[in-house]
C-alpha cells in the first residue's frame, strides 16, 4: 500500500520533523535534490516560484540545475519569501542565476521545461491573481510541466480545481495527498510519483491500494477446494422496466469471472425468460411480482439467502413496496454481507437511518456521488469538496462500509480508508455499477477481510476496464467488455503472489 496524508496531517508532520532536529533547510534540500534526480530536463528550464516553501524548492532545484550547466530562469510572482526559500534563493542570486519578475508578457513557450512551485499544502481557497494569469500562461506553452508537491491550484485533499496548473510530471514530497488521485486529479496530472525525503506521519493515514497488496487474496486456488470453499453469492435486481437482461447478466457473470463459488441470480418471474438465455453458469431464480416490480414474499427470500454468503440487491429492482420491504427483511434477518447499490441505494435514503445502523448484516454501500448525495442530505458539491472526511463520517455513524465511486474510489469503515486509482474514462457507460456489484459480491464470499475485500474489487474492477479500454478504446468500449476483461485484471495479480 502507498500511504496518503491528509493536507493537515503532512504539515503537522513537517513541522514534527523539524521539530525532532531535522532543520526545514535540510528537508527543503532533499525534497529539491530528489526532484532534480526525478526529472529528464529539456533546456532552458524556467522555475515559476510564488511566495512559500514550495517556492524555496524551487530554489534548491534551480541551483542544482546550474551545478550541472544546465540553463534556467526564476521567474517570481511575488517579493515576499518563507525563511528557507531565502537562504536557497541566495544561493541562487550568488551563483548568478537570472531572477526574472512574472510578467503576462513572458513567452513561456521558449522554455523545454517550466517547473511549477507556486503553491503547495499552503495553498487554500481559490488561485488569485496574478498567479491565476501565471497558470493560464503554464496551461497555453508547449514547454513540459513538473508540478513540485502538487499542480498549484489543486485541492490536496479533494482533488478539485477551480484553475490549476496541467502537468506532464507531478513529483509530491513526503507523501502523496488525497488530492494527487480523486477527482479531477488524473485529468491534470499525466504522471506522479511521490519522493521520501524523511517525514514520518503523525497522525493517521490513509492507502492506496496496490496490486501486491491484493496477492494474498487472489492467490492460485488449492485441489482440495469446492465451490462452497468460495462462497454462495445471491445477486436481487431486476424489474420489467428495467429488464436489462444483459446487464443483470453481465453482473452474474462478473462474480463468476471474479471468482464467486455459486451464483444465485434472482429476478421477478415476468423478466425470467428474457434473462435466463444471456445467463450462462449462474442459476436463475423467479421471484413473485405484480407484473412490473418484485412483491415480496419472506418464503422466497428467506430461502434464497439461507446459504449465500453475500448478497447484492438493488440492480434495476426499482423502488416499489416490493424491493422495499425485500431491502428491510434483509438488513433485518441476514447475517451474510449485503452489498446494497443502486435502486436499494434510493431505497435506503427513505429509510429510517436506525434500520442501516442496527443491520444484522455486514453492509457494504456502494453509492456514486448523487447516490451518496441522497443517502447524506449533503450536496454533490459539498462531498466533491471533501470526499474523504464525509465519506468517513457517514461510514462511522452508520456502520457500514462505504464505497464511494468516482475517479478514484474510497473505500471507508469510518476507521481505515483505502483509495483505488484504477478504471477509466470508458467506465463510464450503461452498466458498469452492475459490473462493480457482481465482482465486489463475489469477492466479499471469500475475503476475510470485507473492507480489504471492498477495496479489491473496485481495484480489479478498474483494471478490468483499463484492459477494455485499451482493446475497444473510451467511446466503443461496453461493460461487458469490463467483464470479459475481468480474467486479465485477476491474473495480473495472482501471478504475482509467492507463498511464504
Ligand atoms: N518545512 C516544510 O514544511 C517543507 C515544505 N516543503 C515544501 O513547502 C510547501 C509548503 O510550503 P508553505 O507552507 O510555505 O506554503 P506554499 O504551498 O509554498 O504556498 C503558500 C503561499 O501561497 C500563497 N497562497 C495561498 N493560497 C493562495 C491563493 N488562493 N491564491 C494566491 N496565493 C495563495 C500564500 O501567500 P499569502 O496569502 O500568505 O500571501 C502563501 O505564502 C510544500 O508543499 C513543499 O513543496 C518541502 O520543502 C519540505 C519541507
Ligand atoms: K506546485
Amino acid at each position: 500500500m502507498i500511504r496518503i496524508l491528509s493536507v493537515e496531517n503532512m504539515r503537522k508532520s513537517d513541522a514534527a520533523t523539524i521539530a525532532a532536529g531535522t532543520p526545514g533547510r535540510e528537508l527543503m534540500f532533499r525534497a529539491g535534490r530528489a526532484i532534480f534526480d526525478s526529472v529528464n530536463w529539456k533546456p532552458p528550464v524556467a522555475i515559476l516560484c510564488g511566495s512559500g516553501n514550495n517556492a524555496g524548492d524551487g530554489y534548491v532545484i534551480a541551483k542544482l540545475l546550474h551545478d550541472a550547466e544546465i540553463a534556467c530562469d526564476l521567474i517570481l510572482l511575488s517579493e515576499k519569501f518563507s525563511e528557507d526559500g531565502a537562504y536557497y534563493y541566495s544561493l541562487c542570486k550568488e551563483a548568478g542565476i537570472p531572477s526574472l519578475t512574472w510578467d503576462s508578457s513572458l513567452n513561456l513557450s521558449e522554455y523545454g521545461t517550466i517547473v511549477d512551485c507556486l503553491f503547495g499544502t499552503g495553498f487554500r481557497g481559490e488561485v488569485r491573481d496574478p498567479a491565476r494569469e501565471a497558470i493560464e500562461a503554464v496551461n497555453r506553452s508547449s514547454a513540459c510541466v513538473i508540478a513540485v508537491d502538487i499542480n498549484s491550484g489543486l485541492n490536496g485533499d479533494s482533488g478539485m480545481a477551480e484553475t490549476c496548473v496541467h502537468s506532464d510530471l507531478t513529483v509530491s514530497v513526503g507523501s502523496f495527498q488525497p488530492g494527487h488521485f480523486l477527482n479531477m486529479a488524473k485529468d491534470v496530472m499525466k504522471a506522479k510519483i511521490n519522493c521520501d525525503i524523511g517525514i514520518e506521519p503523525v497522525d493517521r493515514t490513509y492507502a492506496l491500494i496496490e496490486s501486491s497488496d491484493l496477492a494474498e487474496l487472489f492467490q492460485p486456488r488449492k485441489n482440495h477446494s469446492n465451490k462452497g470453499t468460495y462462497g454462495y453469492t445471491a445477486l436481487i435486481g431486476g424489474s420489467k422496466r428495467y429488464s436489462g437482461a444483459i446487464r443483470l447478466a453481465g453482473m452474474a457473470n462478473a462474480a463468476m469471472r471474479a471468482g464467486a463459488g455459486v451464483v444465485k441470480l434472482a429476478v421477478p418471474d415476468v423478466i425470467f425468460t428474457t434473462v435466463a438465455p444471456a445467463v450462462l453458469e449462474s442459476t436463475m431464480y423467479p421471484l413473485s411480482d405484480d407484473g412490473n416490480e418484485m412483491v415480496f414474499t419472506e418464503k422466497e427470500i428467506a430461502e434464497l439467502v439461507s446459504n449465500v454468503k453475500t448478497v447484492a440487491f438493488g440492480m434495476g429492482i426499482g423502488t416499489g413496496e416490493g424491493a422495499g420491504k425485500a431491502l428491510e427483511y434483509l438488513l433485518e434477518h441476514y447475517t451474510g454481507r449485503l452489498v446494497v447499490d443502486a435502486d436499494g441505494l434510493t431505497l435506503l435514503s427513505r429509510m429510517d437511518k436506525n434500520r442501516i445502523r442496527n443491520a444484522a448484516c455486514t453492509l457494504v454501500l456502494t453509492p456514486h456521488i448523487k447516490e451518496f448525495s441522497r443517502l447524506t442530505g449533503l450536496s454533490t458539491e459539498e462531498i466533491l469538496n471533501s470526499p474523504i472526511a464525509v465519506a468517513e463520517k457517514y461510514a462511522k455513524e452508520n456502520k457500514v462500509i462505504l464505497l464511494l465511486k468516482g475517479p478514484a474510489t474510497v473505500i471507508t469503515d469510518g476507521e481505515t480508508t483505502y483509495l483505488t486509482d484504477t478504471g477509466c474514462a470508458g467506465m463510464a457507460t450503461a452498466g458498469s455499477g452492475d459490473v462493480l456489484s457482481g465482482i465486489l459480491a463475489a469477492i466479499l464470499g471469500y475475503s476475510a477481510d470485507p473492507l480489504l475485500g471492498t477495496a479489491a474489487a473496485a481495484w480489479i474492477n478498474g483494471k478490468a476496464g483499463e484492459a477494455a479500454q485499451r482493446i475497444y478504446g473510451s467511446i466503443s468500449m461496453t461493460a461487458g467488455d469490463t467483464v470479459a476483461s475481468i480474467p486479465e485484471a485477476v491474473l495480473s495479480v495472482s501471478e504475482g503472489y509467492t507463498q511464504e
